[in-house]
């Protein structure tokens, strides 16, 4: 039998305006966590593994070491006033087969004449340039795939006489980063995107400083306005706008707000704001001269994030806003050759996206200090902490040389907040400003959500009625629970003619790519996923996301549909449900109610008969430790709030919209006429919202 629930006149969305994926390429589960130190050989042939943030680059040309040295030479100098001495070796082959971002046309040095990067030694230079910027590395645009060339179309800039002087413009590099304005694969908004100033916005804390309201009057740092322009972004969304004047601000702040709503952006524009209006951190002393083997870089930003995928995607991100600045972003993540990554991390490293893992390999290598560290970023620091990360990120903020927590500013971003997370944030944050845009762990609006009834031995057949009907030229990402289901649905659905590819923890790094790149190519439209790709996918054209097995738990519910209905386009989730699932039935009718979604008749049915068990929602369980289907009120569905209010130790607390922020920062949460789709503003919510996460 089957029985659904359609909801309101979404469409799956206009496939065409959705935006560019973000080079997501391989994955990452607990298994790697695990083993996220593991490296590869680092062979040559076409059996070489290359990092998916360098997948499909078209080669270029090896730089000449004789040509690399001399312009070492005339680079700034400033390397062995610090003690980097510029990297003469040879490129490693992979890095140039991997290189050509940047369109080697450019060449940086030229970028502003007489400002110590002319090609000749600049005495001035080499007492107040920052160096590093020789050549494109990890972080770089050249991608000359040579450690000791310098600025091959490097578009990158430099700090020089206290000043931040940009690199040149270079239209490869450009098309490289942003796309051109007709590429299909360029990051188009939807047409919900407006409506993210819609969504109530509620912030929590002491002195909250009122968020810019527009790029344009934002008085932004006048080179990350323009890449922020290059990136095609005109508006920020809310959780950018606040974020910005936290940044400007010095404040400490966890944000949580919904699936696709531009955190990324959250964290990375008050960065770079800062860095590029203050410049770099001078290198401790004593620790300047060192032998090349045991250099060490000395990033100012670190960003923490659970999976490889995410941690190449966030880099992508950071790549673009970083562009021709003197900021050199660089990634880590385990599984991926560490030979290559110590190489880029030599050749400049200002800001570090890792996984934890690795980092802390690195650093017990000594071939990363975080002694200079400013920011400090946990992109989904839940997700961390359910793989088993906490160890290694107390090691890493704790236990090793970055400075305190009041030295350093921090920011948590996610799209739920458990209870764990929030008491992690009180050992790592001061004094911080609780952000919430919508509910906590809510999904967004632009999803529609149905439910479907189907038994287990109907869920193919209504599958493969649900793929035949969905638009032509969009992506479904199919969820299942365990890694064999996903080879053996994805087996049948080649046997019905569907192209679908799967991926899952027991394939292979490189299979798990290859899957991945077919799907956002669209030469596989259906990718059949266990857990691994339910956080950070950020790929165009996936119009529909199916639980074919529902998830037990909440947030990863949350996380998985949100892998469509992306930056304001609309998108569909459909989940399977039969009575095998009653476990999760009042939490999910609690989701959809959240999200102003249609509830079907049969999903109440079998919440009344799993009657009242007490299971809770403890750690986003959706079901967890509880199959009868007990029943307590979600957490983020009354229990949003900061939990410092909890435990009265919290200051203000302020309730809006994000369309009121334009005029000065109003956050009169009684001023609603609606929000978006209706939602109440918060401070409008139950009384019992304080204390429900305990
Ligand atoms: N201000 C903006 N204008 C236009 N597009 C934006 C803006 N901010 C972000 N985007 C785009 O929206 C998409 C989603 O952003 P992002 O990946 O940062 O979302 P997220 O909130 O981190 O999602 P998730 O919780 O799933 O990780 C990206 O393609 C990004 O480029």
């Amino acid at each position: 039998m089957t029985g659904s629930s359609t909801n309101k006149n979404n469409v799956p969305g206009n496939l065409d305006q959705q935006f560019a994926g973000l080079g997501v390429n391989g994955s990452n589960d607990r298994q790697n966590a695990n083993n996220n130190s593991s490296s590869r050989p680092n062979a040559t042939g076409p059996k070489r593994y290359i990092p998916p943030h360098l997948r499909g680059k078209a080669p270029t040309t090896p730089v000449d070491r004789n040509t690399a040295l001399e312009r070492t030479a005339s680079w700034s100098g400033d390397i062995s006033a610090r003690g980097r001495s510029p990297s003469t070796e040879r490129p490693a082959p992979a890095a140039s087969n991997q290189a050509a971002r940047d369109g080697g046309s450019g060449d940086a040095r030229g970028g502003r004449g007489g400002q110590g990067w002319s090609g000749r030694p600049d005495p001035m230079a080499r007492t107040t340039t920052w160096a590093g910027r020789r050549d494109d590395g990890p972080g770089g645009y050249g991608r000359s795939g040579s450690s000791g060339g310098m600025s091959r179309g490097g578009a990158f800039g430099m700090w020089a006489n206290g000043k931040h002087v940009h690199g040149q413009r270079n239209q490869r590099t450009e098309i490289e980063l942003y796309g051109s304005p007709d590429d299909p694969e360029r990051m188009h908004t939807g047409i919900n995107f407006e409506k993210y100033d819609d969504i109530p916005v509620e912030s929590s804390g002491s002195n909250v400083p009122d968020p810019i309201s527009n790029f344009e009057e934002a008085d932004l740092e006048p080179l990350l306005r323009e890449n922020i322009k290059l990136s095609g972004y005109t508006v920020p969304t809310p959780v950018q706008k606040w974020s910005i004047s936290m940044g400007r601000a010095g404040r400490d702040m966890m944000a949580c707000a919904q699936t696709g709503s531009g955190k990324t952006g959250g964290f990375l524009f008050p960065i770079l704001n800062e860095s590029f209006r203050t410049g770099p951190a001078e290198i401790p002393a004593g620790e300047g001269r060192q032998s090349y083997r045991s250099r060490k870089a000395y990033p100012i930003a670190l960003i923490l994030s659970p999976t490889r995928e995410l941690t190449s995607q966030i880099y992508e991100e950071a790549r673009k806003f970083c562009y021709r600045s003197w900021v050199r972003p660089c990634v880590v993540y385990g599984g991926a050759d560490i030979g290559q990554q110590l190489r880029q991390v030599e050749r400049g490293c200002d800001l570090l996206v890792a996984t934890p893992g690795r980092l802390v390999d690195l650093i017990e290598r000594s071939r990363i200090s975080l002694r200079n560290i400013r920011y400090l970023v946990l992109d989904e620091a839940d997700r961390m902490l359910d793989m088993g990360f906490e160890p290694q990120i107390r090691r890493i903020v704790e236990g090793e040389d970055m400075p305190g927590v009041n030295e350093r500013q921090t920011l948590m971003f996610s799209a739920t907040f458990p209870k764990d997370i929030q008491m992690l944030a009180q050992d790592f944050l001061r004094d911080y400003i609780f952000l919430t845009v919508g509910r906590v762990g809510s999904t967004s609006e632009n999803i529609t959500q149905r439910i479907e009834y189907v038994e287990d031995e109907d869920k193919l057949s209504l599958l493969l009625d649900l793929l035949a009907s969905t638009n032509a030229g969009g992506l479904t990402l199919v969820f299942v629970e365990t890694k064999r289901m996903a080879d053996r649905l994805s087996e049948e659905l080649h046997y019905n003619n569907v192209h679908a590819a799967a991926i899952h923890g027991d394939r292979t790094q490189r299979e798990r790519e290859r899957a991945l790149e077919s799907f956002r190519t669209g030469r596989a439209s259906v990718l059949v996923a266990t857990a691994v790709a339910a956080r950070g996918l950020d790929i165009p054209n996936v119009g529909h996301v199916i639980n074919y097995d529902l998830p037990t738990d909440t947030d990863e519910y949350v996380h998985r549909v949100g892998r469509t209905g992306r930056a304001g386009n609309t998108g569909i989730a459909t989940s399977f449900f039969n009575r095998g699932n009653r476990g999760v039935a009042r939490n999910l009718i609690d989701l959809l109610d959240d999200s102003n979604q249609e509830v079907p008749q049969f999903l109440r049915v079998v919440a009344r008969e799993g009657g009242f068990g007490g299971r809770g929602r403890g750690r986003g369980g959706f079901g967890r430790g509880g199959g009868g289907g007990g029943y307590q009120r979600s957490q983020f569905a009354r229990g949003d709030r900061d939990f410092r209010q909890s435990h009265g130790s919290s200051g203000n607390s302020n309730s809006g919209f994000g369309s009121r922020f334009g005029g000065g920062g109003s956050r009169n949460a009684n001023n609603s006429s609606g929000g978006f789709n209706n939602i109440p503003p918060m401070s409008s919510m139950g009384g019992d919202s304080k204390n429900s996460w305990f």
